[in-house]
């Protein structure tokens, strides 16, 4: 694409990303790395338009709620593009500080009228001026705690039934603020303190986090993946909870290594350096095109004991009994744990849904449990923090499988703070800071 041809306007790239997350199904943060490789904006422009997508997705129903009350016309009964128009257009005017109102008002009504009409654009501009006129009579109403959280209110209801309504409510506040930009150092290329004075030379502030050794956690930067660093392969953008998932696995060299649901291999390449690049990876996934995720950042990770492989998880195969060292299953959930990240999430989720999941979870940790070796160890994890998903799915599995139990001897240093009672690892963002995971290590009885 010619530079001349690319978008300059940071809240055009945020109206097209909301517009393909409402009605085409893309994930937010997905729709968000392409159109701002369609578009030619400055680094400020880049990080407007990125809290325009997160901060309008986040805040849907609260929005969403604004509008009904200003709008003559049906929230149903406006067009899909003047309806996105006007979400960020409010996202800007009640929840941001530093836009000035003409300015989300102005642009507003000119994307109206170039997505839509004219007619179009006056409609924009009727709405956004009474939320002007009206702004503090709607921000001094009291609304219901699921619009002022925007969450569907069955899954506060969830939330509040598994942990009473203050977590859920403190849970579902923290989830609207924004995810710490965490990296986990290739130990294979770089340490900790060195890859913190590279950074620092690229102008970027890094220091050591609270759990995981091997992770650091960055400030004030929202291209991390742009960095020259980046391309050497010195570093993985993760979540620390999700380091932790293998800092509980503890493979030991030499060990065979199967992680059944692999993509975008994360957790993957976290094996394979502390395997020293040597011994096996086995990194299997359902899904051929994101195969090529894990191959992508193999490569650039500098891995090469890695094989990769496409199958299902539910088809279990002869000659993986008994077969692995350790496996990891990082299972397919609903990803409440990682709303604050992917906001989306909450408002495509069903109990149909999770009820789904939780059958294939279900049969997957009995295939990951069946492919154990002798004295390995199986780590079950999902970035949500949905009993039914988590502790029920190792109920499950004891259940299931007579010689499985629940192993709490993880890496003292690591978990001390951080293993409950039961020996599992809950970690929650308005607790950790970090996206929401669950953790258990199953061991096998001889
Ligand atoms: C939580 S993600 C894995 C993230 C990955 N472990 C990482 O750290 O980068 C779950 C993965 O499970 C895969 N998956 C879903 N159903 C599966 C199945 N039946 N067999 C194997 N993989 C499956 C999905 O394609 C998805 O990539």
């Amino acid at each position: 694409m010619n530079n001349n041809d690319k978008i300059k306007n940071p809240r055009e790239v945020a109206i097209n990303v909301l517009h393909e997350v409402e009605y085409k199904d893309a994930y937010t943060n997905l729709a968000l790395k392409k159109w701002l490789s369609k578009a030619a904006l400055s680094n400020n422009d880049v990080a407007l338009a990125t809290s325009l997508v997160y901060g309008t997705e986040k805040n849907k129903l609260h929005i969403d709620s604004i509008i009904s009350s200003l709008s003559k016309t049906p929230l149903k009964k406006i067009s899909p593009w003047i309806l996105i128009v006007l979400r960020v257009g409010i996202y800007q005017m009640y929840f941001l500080d530093k836009v000035p109102t003409f300015a989300a008002v102005n642009e507003g009504v000119k994307l109206g009228k170039r997505y839509e009409s004219a007619k179009a654009g006056g409609f924009v501009n009727g709405v956004l001026r009474s939320a002007e006129r009206n702004m503090e009579s709607i921000k001094a109403k009291e609304n219901p705690d699921y619009v002022k959280l925007s969450v569907p209110n069955w899954l506060l209801k969830l939330m509040t039934k598994y942990y009473g309504y203050d977590f859920a409510m403190d849970f579902f506040k923290a989830s609207l603020g924004v995810s710490p930009l965490t990296i986990r150092v290739n130990t294979l290329k770089v340490d900790a303190d060195e890859l913190i004075g590279i950074l620092k030379n690229e102008g970027v502030a890094a220091e050591k986090s609270n759990f995981s050794p091997e992770c650091l956690v960055t400030k004030g930067l929202t291209n991390i993946g742009g960095l020259k660093s980046h391309d050497q392969g010195l570093y993985f953008v993760q979540d620390e909870g999700a380091m932790l998932s293998v800092e509980a696995l503890e493979v030991k060299l030499g060990n065979s290594v199967l992680d059944m649901c692999a993509a975008p291999g994360g957790k993957t390449t976290h094996i394979a350096q502390k395997l020293e690049n040597a011994g096996s990876v086995t990194a299997r996934d359902i899904h051929s095109h994101k195969m090529l995720l894990i191959e992508k950042n193999i490569h650039r990770l500098g891995l090469d004991n890695v094989k990769s492989e496409i199958k299902d998880g539910l088809n279990l195969d002869e000659s993986d009994l008994g077969k692995y060292d350790r496996v990891l299953l990082d299972a397919p959930c609903s990803g409440l744990g990682i709303i604050r990240r992917k906001p989306d999430i909450k408002y495509k989720l069903s109990p149909q849904k999770i009820h789904e999941i939780v059958q294939i979870q279900k049969r997957l940790i009995l295939n990951a449990f069946d492919s154990l070796s002798p004295g390995g160890y199986l780590v079950y994890t999902t970035c949500t923090v949905n009993p039914r998903e988590n502790e029920e799915v190792v109920d499950y599995l004891l259940k299931n499988r007579e010689r499985a139990f629940v192993d709490d001897k993880l890496p003292e240093d690591i978990f001390r703070d951080i293993i409950d009672e039961a020996g599992y690892v809950k970690l929650y963002p308005n607790v950790h800071g970090t996206d929401g995971f669950f953790i258990v290590r199953i061991g096998i009885e001889n």
